[in-house]
């Protein structure tokens, strides 16, 4: 490459810089415009975010792939939206965990992020108004349900406003650059199970696993000491500063979680919704049969359905179920209305977009 092509080519990405800048403040200006308008009110709007990264998928033509503008238009609008006013989202710490991925996926790096010590804790802080809202898990497609969040969902006040979908990879990390001398690796215990056949095939008999609390801990251990290892993601890597030596490890190459955000507020329809629901059944033949038919009846497509034990009494069961549709559509009001009359407890746990990226 004769380098009067390549000074033409940096000539030419200088100027258009120059232009993206100006229309990036020219977008922030109206942000700021739209933020007082809100008048202090609600600032956040997922339905909209939510319709303005899809169009942007649907708009790109290449040749960067729809992914990479979608995010780079994830964080144009996490800037717009910060100077309306910054925005802080409470998650199960510490820094480093998937839960943090999933906050900064769905809302930005300009939000702040505020690392709690349990997911009871993220539910917590946000009810009592010290954050605005709480990404939390609530499924992986391996392990399966996070109970202790849908326990929380039954009682808080607080609406789900979105759902995060989020990529799990799990690496080998460690302080030091080759697998010589690991006497342990430390992990949760998901993550332990999720890499289960990677650890038989590659690290020797007597390495020991030891399940902590978080992956971001594990990463945390294992800076401290050169005998040891940690399972955990690329936040945790990078937090701890810890070198790469196997990377998606995980046994399922599928591997996703998906996390719910929940505030003190509802979300209009965006086009493309979901609506979570918990009720009980009656212990008794066909009563989730006869629960569910509304929805079939309405046209209603079911995207999840979960039983849990209730807390209230012996072999009672709570169903959290995920129907497509919005709250203010007939098709889901009238379901709404059928499932009332026929379960002993229905609440809506909220309806909002379904996750773009
Ligand atoms: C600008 C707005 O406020 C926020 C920022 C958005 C953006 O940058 O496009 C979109 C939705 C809101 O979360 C708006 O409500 O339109």
């Amino acid at each position: 490459m004769s380098d009067e092509i390549l000074k033409s080519h940096r000539d030419a990405i200088d100027a258009l810089d120059a232009q993206i800048l100006a229309m990036l403040n020219q977008r922030a200006g109206h942000a700021r415009a739209i933020g007082e308008l809100k008048g202090g009110g609600l600032v956040y709007r997922p339905e909209r975010e939510a319709q303005v990264l899809a169009r942007i998928k649907q708009l790109n033509s290449g040749p960067l792939p729809d992914e990479s503008v979608a995010k780079l238009f994830r964080e144009i609008m996490s800037a717009c939206l910060s100077i309306e006013r910054p925005l802080t989202i409470a998650y199960l710490g510490p820094e480093g965990t998937f839960s943090q991925s999933a906050a900064i996926k769905q809302f930005g790096h300009a939000a702040v992020t505020q690392a709690c010590a349990s997911i009871d804790e993220a539910f917590r802080v946000v009810e009592a108004g010290a954050a605005d809202y709480v990404v939390a898990p609530v499924e992986n497609s391996t392990e399966g349900a996070v109970g202790r969040t849908l326990d929380l969902m039954v009682s808080t006040p607080l609406k789900v406003c979105g759902e995060v979908e989020l990529r799990i990879h799990h690496h080998l990390l460690r302080r030091e650059a080759g697998l010589a001398g690991i006497r342990r690796v430390y992990s949760h215990a998901q993550s332990l199970a999720q890499c289960h056949e990677w650890l038989n095939d590659n690290l020797p008999v007597e390495v020991e696993r030891v399940s902590v609390s978080s992956n971001a801990e594990a990463a945390r251990l294992a800076s401290l000491d050169a005998h040891c290892a940690a399972i955990a993601g690329d936040a945790a890597a990078e937090r701890f500063g810890l070198h790469k030596l196997a990377e998606n490890i995980e046994d399922e190459p599928n591997n996703t979680t998906r996390f719910l955000v929940l505030g003190y507020h509802d979300t209009n329809a965006s086009g493309r919704d979901k609506t979570s629901l918990v009720m009980s059944a009656q212990n008794k033949p066909g009563a989730v049969h006869q629960l569910l038919s509304p929805l079939a009846e309405n046209g209603v497509s079911m995207t999840k359905f979960e039983s849990r034990p209730s807390r209230t009494g012996l072999w009672e069961y709570l169903f959290f179920v995920d129907i497509e549709g919005h709250t203010s559509e007939a098709r889901v009001q009238n379901t709404l209305e059928a499932l009332r009359e026929r379960a002993a407890f229905v609440k809506v746990l909220g309806a909002y977009p379904v996750a773009v990226l």
